[in-house]
């Protein structure tokens, strides 16, 4: 159970009318308010271009938070909340904010701790850092910290540029890179399977695994998001975050302790041992793909350039498979295989540990055998399974497969639990569960590398259908080391 203690700040949210506010963050407050995380001690000033009175703000927050809520305590929370109209690059409007800062600073005895939460389109983040810091509004007693959405840059120089703005502002033990992966609760569920399990951590290596794989499938396409997604694409949108993400707590180094700066280290040390490809393999390692309209329903299921605000010609990956390799001691020769895609045949976010087999089968010839495989499913179900053999009952000495599986208990995919983790290791102070810059920057590096690669080469794209499980040159990459992936269904 965790210790309820309770958090006294100022929470200034950037893109306070904006859809991540209010399907997300609003919610995530009122978890914490409900649950006695914040109490008297706290405010929350939402910020956007357009004209509303903090009356008009409060019943957005309230309606907002209508399904979830108590409704005997919906109005004494949303008194906590305050709206002033600004445009972020009006350098004007700044004072505004700041003048109701310190007021509310006054008023609900919030001792200077300031959270900035930016809720925005990224083009406006070196604006605002820098402008928080000019207009004097970082400058207070208590602690300043700076929650970031993704994307996190564009290629690693957008990305060391952004990182620089923010600099002006926020040092790296301020800022709050939110990779919301690393708030669900499978992912973190990693570090607790292999760290307080030393069975699983003596097998946690190159002498017993045989290939490790991490699917982040989706069914759905791009929706409405095409503007952004065809500048973006898979690689840049899952990949380059959320994969190396899941990757690098994965495979880290056993850490001294669960201490933030002791698990960024391992992480980072892990993702400097993956090899960056030469340019020449990159095509052989890396696989683009992009959905076509599905034969049997074209319609409904149509094809990735012929979504909304999406080029016609466009040759965005919205799938990507590859293998990565490591040069550390422990995983030296493990394939660790990665996809991502939209529109596949279903949702499966899941992580598939197979072990080796090099033992001389003893058993009668009529056995079954599965290769020990581990799985940890992070949606649609969160659930981890182990694959084993066991005898078959009655006379004989055969094997047959068998599984032992925690409850498979099913996702609430609009749950905001995600948000409110980060918002609450935030406020303690706890960066744990967010990116580091050094493992934004290696994880670019590769990104960077991969997309060189596949420009000097490209791949006819579309080459899948929507529905399907991807491009039959994923299949490849695998069946070229005698392996197979793990089924999405
Ligand atoms: N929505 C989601 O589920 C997710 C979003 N994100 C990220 O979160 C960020 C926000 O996304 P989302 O909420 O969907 O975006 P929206 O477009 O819904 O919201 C944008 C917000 O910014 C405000 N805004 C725009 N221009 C200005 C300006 N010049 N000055 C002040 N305010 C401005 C808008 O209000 P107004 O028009 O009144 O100014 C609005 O409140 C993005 O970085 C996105 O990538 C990440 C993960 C999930
Ligand atoms: O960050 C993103 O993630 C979602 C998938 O997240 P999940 O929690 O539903 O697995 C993806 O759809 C989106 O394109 C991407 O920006």
């Amino acid at each position: 159970m965790t210790k309820i203690t309770e958090e006294t700040a100022l929470i200034t949210i950037f893109g306070g009318t904006g859809d991540l506010a209010n399907r997300k963050l609003y919610p995530a407050i009122y978890r914490l308010y409900a649950k006695g995380f914040l109490k008297e001690n706290f405010a929350v000033i939402g910020t956007a271009r357009r004209q509303l009175t903090d009356a008009l703000f409060r019943e957005r927050v309230a309606s907002s938070i209508a399904s979830i809520a108590d409704k005997s305590h919906i109005q004494a929370f949303v008194s906590h909340f305050y709206y002033r109209s600004h445009d972020v690059t009006n350098k004007e409007s700044y004072k505004v904010l700041l003048d109701l800062s310190n007021e509310l600073d006054t008023t609900y005895h919030l001792k200077g701790n300031r959270v900035f939460f930016l809720a925005m389109a990224p083009t406006f983040f070196n604006e605002i850092a820098i402008r928080l810091k000019s207009e004097g509004l970082v400058a207070t007693k208590g602690y300043q910290r700076l929650m970031i959405e993704k994307p996190f840059g564009h290629d690693l120089a957008s990305a060391q540029e952004l990182n620089d703005a923010l600099g002006h502002a926020f040092n790296e033990n301020q800022i709050y890179r939110i990779d919301h992966y690393l708030g669900k609760e499978m992912v973190q569920n990693v570090s607790a399977i292999r760290f307080a399990n030393p069975m699983i951590e003596a097998l946690w290596n190159n002498r017993h695994i045989s290939n490790v794989q991490v699917t982040l499938a989706e069914e759905l396409g791009v929706e409405e998001r095409g503007g952004y997604y065809d500048n973006s694409g898979a690689l840049r949108d899952m990949f380059q975050n959320h994969i190396l993400q899941v990757v690098s707590l994965l495979l880290m180094d056993f850490p001294l302790t669960l201490d933030k700066a002791e698990i960024r280290a391992e992480k980072v040390r892990l993702l400097r041992s993956l090899d960056v490809p030469e340019l020449d393999v990159v095509n052989n390692l890396f696989v683009p793909g992009q959905y076509d309209a599905n034969p049997t329903d074209p319609q409904t299921f149509k094809a990735y350039r012929s979504e909304e605000n999406v080029s016609p010609t466009s040759t965005t990956e919205t799938y990507v498979a590859g293998k990565l390799t490591s040069h550390s001691d422990r995983w030296n020769g493990v394939p660790i295989y990665i996809r991502t895609g939209k529109r596949l045949s279903n949702k499966k976010t899941n992580i598939v540990i197979e072990f080796k087999n090099d033992r001389p089968d003893l058993f009668d010839d009529s056995s079954e055998k599965v290769a020990n495989t581990l799985v940890i499913e992070i949606a649609p179900n969160e659930s981890i399974t182990l694959k084993l053999n066991v005898k078959v009952p009655g006379l004989g000495l055969a094997t047959q497969p068998t599984q032992l599986q925690t409850a498979a208990d099913a996702v609430d995919q609009n749950a905001p639990e995600a948000y409110e983790k980060v918002i609450h290791d935030c406020l303690r102070g706890d960066a744990t569960y967010f990116s580091h810059w050094d493992e934004v920057a290696l994880s670019w590096q590769l990104a960077d590398r991969i997309y060189e690669g596949w420009k000097l080469s490209p791949t006819e794209l579309p080459n899948y259908d929507s529905g399907s499980a991807g491009p039959i040159a994923a299949d490849e990459l695998l069946a070229r080391d005698g392996h197979t992936w793990y089924p999405l269904s």
